[in-house]
Formats: C-alpha cells, sequence, structure tokens
C-alpha cells in the first residue's frame, strides 16, 4: 500500500495568519486536489496531518472544524479524489501534547492505524518546518511546497537532511509518480 501524508494549511488550501476559521475561508489552492486525485489514480492513500490551535484558542469549535473538512472532502471528491482520514491537533503549544507537530504523535498514529512503517519511503508534504520535522522523525521522506509559509521556511532554513523543495503539491506529485519505483530486492 502506498501512502502519503500531507499538512492542510498551506498545502491543500490557502493558509491566513489568521487561521482557517470558518468553511468559507477554506479555499483550495489551485492544483492540490487534482494531484491528490492523481495520487489516488496511482494507488497512494492520501492522509492528512494538521495542527489546528485555532480550536484550543476558542477561534473555532470542533463542529466548525467538522464543516470546514466536510467542506474539503466534497470539494475533493468533485474532481475524483479522495482523501483518507484527517488527524489534526486541537492544542495549544503550551499543552505540551504529543500530536501537535513537530511532535509526531500524529505521524505515529497515522503508521498504526493504516498498519504500515512510515520509514519505508512514505512522503510527507508541508509548507511549514514543524511539518517536516515531525514526518522526518517519524521516518517519511520530507518534501516542503513554496505554497502558504513555504517560501519563509525555505529562506529560514535548518530542513531536514533530504528535503525536497517544490513550488507546490502538484509539481511534488509530478515528481513522486515520475520517479522510478524502487523494486524491493
Ligand atoms: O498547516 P497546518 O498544520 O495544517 O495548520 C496550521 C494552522 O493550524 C495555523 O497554525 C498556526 O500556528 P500555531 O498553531 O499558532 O503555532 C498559524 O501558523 C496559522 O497561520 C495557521 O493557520
Ligand atoms: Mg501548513
Ligand atoms: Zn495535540
Amino acid at each position: 500500500m502506498k501512502l502519503i501524508i500531507l499538512d492542510r494549511d498551506g498545502v491543500i488550501n490557502h493558509d491566513s495568519d489568521a487561521f482557517i476559521k470558518s468553511p468559507d475561508e477554506w479555499i483550495p489552492i489551485k492544483g492540490s486536489l487534482e494531484a491528490i486525485a492523481r495520487l489516488n489514480q496511482a494507488g497512494y492513500r492520501v492522509v492528512v496531518a494538521t495542527n489546528q490551535s485555532g480550536i484550543a484558542r476558542g477561534l473555532f469549535d470542533m463542529p466548525t472544524l467538522m464543516a470546514i473538512h466536510q467542506k474539503m472532502h466534497e470539494a475533493a471528491q468533485l474532481v475524483g479524489a479522495e482523501i483518507d482520514a484527517i488527524f489534526f491537533c486541537p492544542h495549544a503549544a503550551d499543552d505540551n501534547c504529543d500530536c501537535r507537530k513537530p511532535k509526531a504523535g500524529m505521524f505515529h498514529d497515522i503508521g498504526k492505524r493504516f498498519e504500515i512503517s512510515l520509514r519505508g519511503g512514505v512522503a510527507t508534504v508541508g509548507d511549514s518546518l514543524r511539518d517536516l520535522q515531525a514526518g522526518f522523525v517519524a521516518g517519511c521522506a520530507p518534501y516542503l511546497v513554496l505554497t502558504g509559509k513555504g517560501e519563509k521556511t525555505r529562506d529560514k532554513g535548518g530542513l531536514p537532511p533530504g528535503t525536497l523543495i517544490f513550488p507546490d503539491l502538484a509539481a511534488v506529485v509530478e515528481f513522486l509518480l515520475k520517479k522510478p519505483v524502487e523494486l524491493a530486492v
């Protein structure tokens, strides 16, 4: 089974420094949902791992977050894409939870849920350093996109070793689907 783990804000949809607080504020990045459809057609399960501290901050509540995700699922369906699962951390930084990126808790949970070792070349795509750090610690291959906060992340440096940088999710998918499959020896 092929699996990829995507950050949400700044990778699938436009991000905002004021947070994405409602379904109306959730707007897909051009080409991202179609890129997910290409992954599905190539046999990938697509899973999202997202920090949603807006819950802890009281900027929006759980039903609103569910409504945002319902809109994302419906928008994906319209282009033949499917997001298999959304893992989210609703906590604030000072809650010291295990799931808020850059901690790898969500990634470990994803590996358990899908019964796959992330160290086997599972890609993770993010726009923030913490996305890449969390995935790298869990064994994923890190991909930085320059959408969302990606350009700032690139300019700040300190990326996990081996991070590949692409303009957007569509470009990452183009690369992943073109590269030769490593045959298990
Ligand atoms: O990129 P993902 O993980 O899908 O979601 C990020 C969002 O939850 C928000 O994360 C916040 O970070 P803090 O939680 O305040 O550190 C800020 O960066 C917001 O601009 C951003 O919308
Ligand atoms: Mg992000
Ligand atoms: Zn958490």
